[in-house]
């Protein structure tokens, strides 16, 4: 479970990314995050694992506080953390087994993952969750054989290989073809089915509509809607995409 509690952050020039957010999400939660461009959607996920620092506010993952964490306990804690970009954030030169085991390297010392030095669980781990995502034949190629559909699907596989309770993407269809949106949907959804909680932001409505169990509204920095889809009213809709992109 996920406690933000009155979660702030304050950009060094004054700006607020967010403005005391409060909400719990619950263990296997599907969560979508909508809002304008600029509304802090990508400022929650990345203080959520640490990627941006709060100001202030507590983030507490299954009881214990990650937004102040520091050392062994913050690695221990974003271990159960799985993040997806939308640049897909892989390493170009190496293949997509070796990327998808780079998943594991919070379990290890970096020496061992430097020198590919991992043991053989891992390596059948990697290959799982590889084959998982329809990427079986590609294991071996290089990601930047790959096409950028297929690179989410080993930034996916990354994430699932990490063995997480929560995954978090960051608009991660924006930079696909509108076609792969549903697939790499479909695939988060089925690996949420499987336990793992998932938060996704997500610019298109019609997909949080159809894939979320809860969806969270952001404007400004603040939190303005939590609650299903089916409790998305046009006025609702109004409010969350209320400013213009210009005035933010
Ligand atoms: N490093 C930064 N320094 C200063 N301000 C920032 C920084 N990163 C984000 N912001 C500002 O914080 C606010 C929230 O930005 P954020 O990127 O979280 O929004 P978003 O909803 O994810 O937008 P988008 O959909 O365009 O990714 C915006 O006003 C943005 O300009």
């Amino acid at each position: 479970m996920i406690q933000v509690q009155h979660l702030t952050k304050i950009y060094p020039n004054g700006t607020r990314g967010l403005d005391d957010v409060n909400v719990d999400i619950q263990d296997g939660e599907f969560v979508c995050v909508i809002g304008l461009s600029g509304a802090g959607k990508s400022t929650f996920l990345r203080c959520i694992n640490r990627l941006n620092d709060a100001t202030s506010g507590q983030i507490l993952i299954d009881g214990e506080d990650i937004a102040f964490a520091q050392g062994a306990k913050l690695r221990s804690l974003r271990r159960r953390i799985g993040f997806i970009f939308q640049q897909f954030n892989l390493t170009t030169r190496l293949t997509a087994l070796e990327n998808v085991l780079a998943g594991r390297l919070g379990y290890h010392n970096r020496f061992a993952g430097a020198l590919g030095l991992y043991p053989e669980s891992d390596i059948q781990l990697a290959k799982d969750a590889l084959t998982r995502v329809g990427l079986a034949d590609r294991m071996t190629v290089r990601v930047d054989q790959l096409s950028g559909g297929q690179q989410q699907r080993v930034a996916i596989a990354r994430a699932v290989a990490q063995q997480p309770t929560l995954i978090l993407a960051d608009e991660p269809m924006a930079s696909l073809d509108p076609k792969l949106s549903n697939v790499i949907m479909g695939l988060l959804k089925s690996f949420n089915q499987d336990g793992i909680s998932v938060l996704v932001n997500i610019h298109v409505l019609e997909l949080a509509t159809a894939y979320a169990d809860r969806i969270l509204g952001f404007n400004q920095g603040r939190l303005v809607f939590d609650g299903p889809p089916s409790a998305l009213t046009p006025d609702v809709i109004d409010r969350i995409y209320a400013g213009s992109v210009a005035d933010l």
